[in-house]
C-alpha cells in the first residue's frame, strides 16, 4: 500500500466523524470572525449617547454573548469528533500491526528485533494518533482561519490587511527552513528511540547473566552511549523549536504594532473608526493563533509521516499467499492420520547478500507412517533443528518436497498445518503466567475444550506432577518471565505437557529431553507412547537412549542421512551410531 493510500484508508475508517468535525471547525471559525464584527459595531456605538445607540449597543453585546456560547459548544463537539478518530486509528493500527506480525514468516523477525517492534508499536503509533487527531483538527483550523480571517480584514481595510500580512509572509519563509531541518531530526530521533528500546530489551532479557558476571557497569555505559545519542537529537529538536518556531509568534507581535501604528494614522485621517481598529486587532489574533500553532502542527505532521513509514515497513511485508488459504472442514478431515512424505529435501539459509549459502540439509527422503515413531540422531550442528523447522513449515520452503498424504505442505497455510503437527522445541517458551495457563496455552484457540482434569493428566504424563505438588500454589504457581522460576528440565516437561494436551496427528520433539536424566527421559517417553497411540511421533535427539524404542531411526550427519533402521539394525550397520551408543552407555555407568 502506498503512503497516500495508507493515509486515506485510515481516514476513511472514521469518515463520518471527520465530516462532522470539519463542519464544526468551519462553524467555529466562522463565528470567530463574526464576533469581532459585533464588537466593532458596539465600540462605535459607545461614542454616541442616543437611546437608539444604547439599544443597538445592548443588542450587539447580546449577539456577542450568544455567538460565544454557540462557539464554545461547537468547539467542544469539533474536538470530540476530530480527536477520537486519532485514538480509534491508533487502536486499530495496533491490532493490524500485531495481526500482521503474527503471520509474517520467520525471515521478517530475523531482521527486526523485538525491542524495535515494541518501540514502533508504542512511540510511532503514538505519532500516528496525533497525526489523525490533533493534526487533523489543527489542519482545518488553520485552513479555515487563514482563508476566512483575511476576507473579514479586507472588508475593513484592504491597505492595512496587506501591510499586516508582510511580517507573516517573511516569518513563514524562515519557519519553512526550520521545518525542513526538523523533519530529518524527527526521523533520526525515532530511529534512536528504536535502537534504545532494542538495546534495553536485549539487556533486560539477559539481566541474570549481567548480574552474575558483574557486567552492570559496562552495560550501563553502553546504554548511556545510545541514550546520549537520543538525548543529543532531542536537544537539537528542542533548540530549533525554541528559537525557530516562535518566529511566527514574533511576527504576530510585530503585526499588532503595525496595526496600532498604521491604524492610528488612518484614524487620524478618519479612514477608520475605533471600532474597526478594535475589530482589526481581534482579527490579527485570530490570524496569529493558528500560525503560532503551526510549529506544533508541523511537528505532529512530521512525526506522523515518519511513523507511517515505520508502520508501513511492517504492514507492507507480504504474508505468504498460501497462509491466506483455509482448508474446508471436509478436506481437513480427509487428511487426518496421513503419511508424512519427505522427498529430496535440501535447505540452505538465505544469506544477507542473497548469495546461495551452504546446504544445511542435503537431499533428504523418508516417510513417517500413521502411528509410526521415528527418531533422528545427529551430532551438534548436523541440521536436526533445521529439519524440524522445515517439517513444521516454520522455514519457507520450495514446493514438492514435503507432503502430508497427497497434499504438499507448502500449499496449505501454516495455521492449517499446525492442526496436524505439534512441535515441542528445544527452547520452550513460557509466558509470565501460571503453570496451568501455560499448559493450556493455545488449546482453546484450536477449538479444543480442555478441563482441569486434562491438565492434571498431562502434567502426570510429562513427569511434572510431583514438582508441581511441591510448589506452594500447585498448578496455579506463577512461573515468572519466560519461566524463570522453573529449571531447564521442568520447562521442557511443561512444554511436553502442553503439546500432549490437545490431540494432533504428528508430534515432533526437538531435543526436548536433554535437561532430564536418562531415567526420567525413559519414563516420559513411555508415557508419551501410551498417550499418543495411533499418532505419529518424531523424536530428535543426540542421545541414543531417547531413540532406542523407535520404530525407525535416521542418522543425520552434516545434513545427510547416512544410515537408517531400528536400534538393533543400526548397532550392527552404522559405526557412528554404535560408537555414540557405547560412549553414552559408558557415561551413564560412570554417572551411576
Ligand atoms: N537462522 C540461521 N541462519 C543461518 N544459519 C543457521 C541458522 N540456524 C542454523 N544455522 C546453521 O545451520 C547448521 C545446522 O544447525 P541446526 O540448528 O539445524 O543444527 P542441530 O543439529 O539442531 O544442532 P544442535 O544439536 O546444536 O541443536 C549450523 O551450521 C547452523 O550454524
Amino acid at each position: 500500500m502506498t503512503k497516500s493510500k495508507f493515509i486515506i484508508h485510515y481516514l476513511l475508517l472514521n469518515k463520518y466523524s471527520y465530516l462532522f468535525a470539519i463542519l464544526c471547525i468551519f462553524v467555529v471559525n466562522y463565528l470567530q470572525v463574526e464576533i469581532p464584527r459585533y464588537i466593532q459595531l458596539a465600540v462605535d456605538l459607545l461614542n454616541q449617547s442616543t437611546i437608539e445607540s444604547k439599544e443597538g449597543l445592548l443588542e450587539n453585546v447580546q449577539w456577542v454573548i450568544a455567538l460565544s456560547v454557540v462557539m464554545v459548544v461547537v468547539r467542544i463537539l469539533s474536538r470530540m469528533y476530530s480527536l477520537n478518530p486519532g485514538r480509534i486509528t491508533e487502536a486499530t493500527l495496533k491490532n493490524d500491526v500485531f495481526h500482521r506480525l503474527n503471520r509474517l514468516p520467520s525471515t521478517f523477525h530475523e531482521k527486526y528485533a523485538s525491542g524495535k517492534l515494541i518501540s514502533i508499536i508504542n512511540n510511532d503509533l503514538n505519532g500516528i494518533r496525533l497525526f489523525y487527531g490533533i493534526g487533523f483538527l489543527q489542519l482545518f483550523n488553520i485552513l479555515f482561519a487563514l482563508s476566512l480571517t483575511p476576507i473579514w480584514m479586507w472588508r475593513i481595510s484592504p491597505e492595512l490587511t496587506l501591510y499586516s500580512v508582510i511580517p507573516i509572509v517573511i516569518a513563514s519563509v524562515i519557519f519553512w527552513l526550520g521545518f525542513r531541518k526538523l523533519r530529518a531530526l524527527h526521523s533520526q530521533r525515532l530511529i534512536r528511540l528504536q535502537n534504545l528500546s532494542e538495546q534495553l530489551m536485549n539487556y533486560l532479557s539477559g539481566i541474570d547473566l549481567i548480574k552474575n558476571q558483574q557486567m552492570g557497569d559496562w552495560v550501563t555505559n553502553e546504554v548511556d552511549k545510545v541514550n546520549r545519542r537520543l538525548f543529543d537529537c532531542t536537544m537539537q529538536i528542542a533548540k530549533i523549536q525554541t528559537f525557530f518556531m516562535p518566529i511566527l509568534d514574533y511576527a504576530n507581535h510585530f503585526m499588532k504594532v503595525l496595526i496600532l501604528g498604521l491604524g492610528g494614522y488612518y484614524l487620524l485621517q478618519a479612514k477608520l473608526s475605533i471600532g474597526e481598529i478594535t475589530a482589526f486587532l481581534s482579527y490579527s489574533v485570530l490570524l496569529a493563533l493558528p500560525l503560532m500553532h503551526l510549529g506544533r502542527i508541523a511537528t505532529v505532521y512530521q512525526m506522523g509521516m515518519i511513523s507511517i513509514d515505520s508502520v508501513q515497513n511492517i504492514l507492507n511485508n507480504e504474508v505468504p499467499s498460501t497462509d491466506m488459504l483455509r482448508m474446508s472442514d471436509a478436506e481437513k478431515s480427509s487428511l487426518r492420520g496421513s503419511t508424512l512424505l519427505v522427498q529430496n529435501l535440501s535447505y540452505s539459509y538465505p544469506s544477507a547478500k542473497n548469495e546461495p549459502n551452504e546446504l544445511v540439509l542435503k537431499n533428504l527422503s523418508f516417510t513417517i507412517e500413521p502411528g509410526e515413531k521415528v527418531g533422528v540422531l545427529g551430532s551438534i550442528g548436523s541440521g536436526k533443528s533445521t529439519l524440524v523447522n522445515c517439517l513444521n513449515h516454520h522455514l519457507s520452503l520450495e514446493k514438492g518436497h514435503i507432503f502430508w498424504g497427497s497434499k504438499d505442505i507448502t500449499q496449505m497455510s501454516r495455521q492449517d498445518w499446525r492442526s496436524y503437527v505439534r512441535t515441542i522445541t528445544q527452547d520452550p517458551f513460557l509466558f509470565s503466567d501460571t503453570i496451568f495457563e501455560n499448559v493450556k496455552f493455545g488449546a482453546n484457540h484450536q477449538g479444543q475444550a480442555t478441563d482441569d482434569l486434562d491438565v492434571e493428566q498431562v502434567l502426570e504424563l510429562s513427569q511434572l506432577s510431583e514438582d508441581v505438588r511441591r510448589f506452594g500454589a500447585g498448578d496455579q504457581t506463577l512461573v515468572g518471565e519466560k519461566g524463570i522460576m522453573l529449571s531447564g528440565g521442568q520447562k521442557q516437561r511443561l512444554s511436553i505437557a502442553r503439546a500432549l494436551l490437545t490431540p494432533s496427528d504428528l508430534i515432533i520433539m526437538d531435543n526436548v529431553l536433554s535437561a532430564v536424566d536418562y531415567e526420567t527421559e525413559r519414563t516420559i517417553l513411555k508415557a508419551v507412547f501410551n498417550r499418543i497411540q495411533g499418532q505419529s511421533l518424531l523424536v530428535v535427539s543426540h542421545r541414543v537412549s531417547a531413540l532406542e524404542y523407535m520404530d525407525k531411526i535416521l542418522v543425520l550427519e552434516q545434513g545427510e542421512i547416512i544410515a537408517r533402521g531400528t536400534h538393533a539394525e543400526l548397532l550392527g550397520s552404522c559405526s557412528y551410531y554404535r560408537e555414540t551408543w557405547e560412549l553414552q552407555q559408558h557415561e551413564t555407568e560412570t554417572a551411576a
